[in-house]
């Protein structure tokens, strides 16, 4: 496997930790999410989530840019050689998610896709598609139209499903 590849890889392992966080719920999916800034020499999680870790009924990616944009000013230079906004690091971030980013939310909440493209953010890596158990999902389709690069990591379809499903 090619190094990039494999780094890649490593990172949805990463969200597939977070993932493993979530109290299960039956009327909704555990997802894990790691955001990656690639800002400096190496890349670097600027921030991870999972679903339901804020408080309310919260999701894995809008609670990891929660996380993000809540950290001081002051401790933004770890992610950046050069002084650096929250905006301005999420608008070279990656982000690796364990299911396709949520396009349409059964409470009416707004979606996790329409926060990532707020946030401008460079690439969506996506551990499995979601399937239609309790909504028919665009969310992948939605972040391409807004020109954010969407990738189907090969690989952990099964264990992102099972982990999304636990409790169902
Ligand atoms: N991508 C993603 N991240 C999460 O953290 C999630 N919980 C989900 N689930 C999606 O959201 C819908 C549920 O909406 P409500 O939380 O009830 O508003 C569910 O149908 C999935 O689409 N997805």
């Amino acid at each position: 496997m090619a190094k990039s590849e494999d780094e890649h890889l490593q990172y949805l392992r990463l969200a597939l930790e977070e993932a493993k966080k979530c109290i299960p719920t039956p009327t909704a999916f555990c997802v894990g999410c790691v955001l990656v800034s690639r800002l400096g020499s190496e890349p670097t999680v600027i921030a991870t989530g999972y679903s339901r870790e804020l408080p309310g009924n919260t999701h894995a990616e809008a609670n990891a840019l929660s996380k993000f944009r809540s950290l001081p000013e002051d401790e933004l230079s770890k992610f950046a050689p050069m002084p650096s906004s929250h905006a301005a690091i999420l608008a070279s971030a990656d982000v690796y998610t364990t299911m396709e980013p949520c396009s349409v939310r059964t409470s009416g909440l707004p979606p996790c896709a329409d926060a990532l493209i707020d946030a401008k953010v460079q690439r969506c890596f996506i551990g499995v598609g979601e399937p239609d158990d309790f909504v028919q999902c665009e969310g992948a389709q939605k972040l391409m139209d807004a020109g954010i690069e969407v990738i189907w990591l090969k690989g952990l379809e099964e264990e992102s499903l099972s982990v999304a499903r636990r409790g169902h």
